[in-house]
């Protein structure tokens, strides 16, 4: 479920009114997705998501993500466009949330991506970072190493048993790893989750890239350590080196890295092992029970570190 703030059909179509999209006829919640409310919303003139913003998205930098998925558009990239209100704005407020209406993109995700979807998947994110060139945005990471010290302080306040064992594992490679964004590498507009249920495919190839609000301004490689991290291991968190290979492969068959950032790489993995383990450790210890959405598992996330600490050593 992530609908935390509902919507009736007559609060949509009371508010509908401030856009040329026609009258809501249906309006659906959507299970999947863990940070904001999101409904398929279907009016006479097509199918929309309405996203109401909850807590972690900080408003102030919601122009930013949909400016980002507006100008990837223009370019060809199929992220989804925001809809314009009358007035021409992208935001308004809806239930005590800051909410917008998004385009529709067809497909689905792939739960178990081959070797050709992987490399398909790395070269749109290449191609992201291209078609985001020139994007005048900025917004520096929300989960940068400033808030993965604030989490972990955090956590350290309501973690017990396997939590503490985890927390404890996350201190230290936070000490080994330092600051890992020192080096001076080619940086960008980054989609910064870029994972396998944010990909969307139809007929054998990517038909939309969505999700786009941790997206800030970064090393590029550092975008793809995350995605590697998401695309490249199984469900218990071991290397699939042939997905990790074709992913890169189809991201360098679009945006050949650097040598600086290919050095950079293993590392960058380290941190990007840090930072989804940190946010799922915090939202399972501190997880309301009145919410439906299932924590998603730490533990597999950081044994990534060990791979991407083994790829440093080699
Ligand atoms: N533009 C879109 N087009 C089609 N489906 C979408 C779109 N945006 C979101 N969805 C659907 O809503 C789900 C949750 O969206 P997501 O942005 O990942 O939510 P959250 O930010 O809460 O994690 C997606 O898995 C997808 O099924
Ligand atoms: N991708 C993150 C969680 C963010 O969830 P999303 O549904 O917004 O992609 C993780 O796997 O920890």
């Amino acid at each position: 479920m992530a609908v935390f703030t509902p919507v009736t059909l007559d609060q949509a179509q009371t508010w509908l009114a401030g856009y040329e999209l026609g009258r809501a006829v249906e309006l659906a919640p959507i299970a999947e997705g863990v940070e904001n409310t999101n409904y398929r919303l279907e009016t006479d003139r097509g199918r929309f998501v309405l996203t109401l913003f909850e807590g972690r998205t900080d408003e102030a930098s919601l122009p930013f993500c949909l400016g980002l998925t507006a100008h990837l558009a223009d370019r060809g990239f199929p992220a989804p466009r925001p809809v314009a209100d009358r007035s021409g704005g992208w935001l308004g407020r809806l239930n005590g949330r800051a909410a917008a209406v998004i385009e529709w993109k067809t497909g689905a995700w792939l739960r178990q991506p081959s070797p050709a979807d992987q490399a398909a998947a790395g070269a749109v994110l290449a191609r992201l970072h291209q078609a985001a060139e020139g994007y005048a945005g900025r917004r520096s990471n929300p989960v940068g190493p400033p808030a993965w010290r604030r989490l972990a302080d955090r956590c350290a306040v309501g973690a017990s048993g396997e939590d503490r064992l985890l927390l404890d594992r996350v201190e230290g490679a936070l000490a080994r790893l330092g600051d890992p964004f020192a080096d001076d590498l080619p940086t960008g507009a980054i989609h910064a989750d870029y994972f396998p249920d944010n990909v969307l495919f139809e007929d054998g190839a990517v038909s939309g890239v969505i999700d786009f609000y941790f997206g800030c301004t970064g090393a590029l490689a550092y975008d793809l350590a995350i995605a590697l991290s998401a695309w490249g291991f199984d469900a218990d968190g071991r290397a699939t080196p042939d997905a990790l290979a074709a992913f890169q492969r189809g991201y360098e068959a679009v945006r050949p890295l650097s040598e600086a950032e290919r050095q950079a790489l293993p590392r960058l993995g380290e941190a990007a092992a840090l930072r989804f383990t940190l946010t799922r450790l915090h939202d399972r210890i501190f997880h309301d029970p009145s919410n439906l959405v299932t924590p998603k598992d730490p533990a597999v996330f950081l044994n990534r570190l060990d791979h991407w600490r083994a790829r440093e050593a080699a």
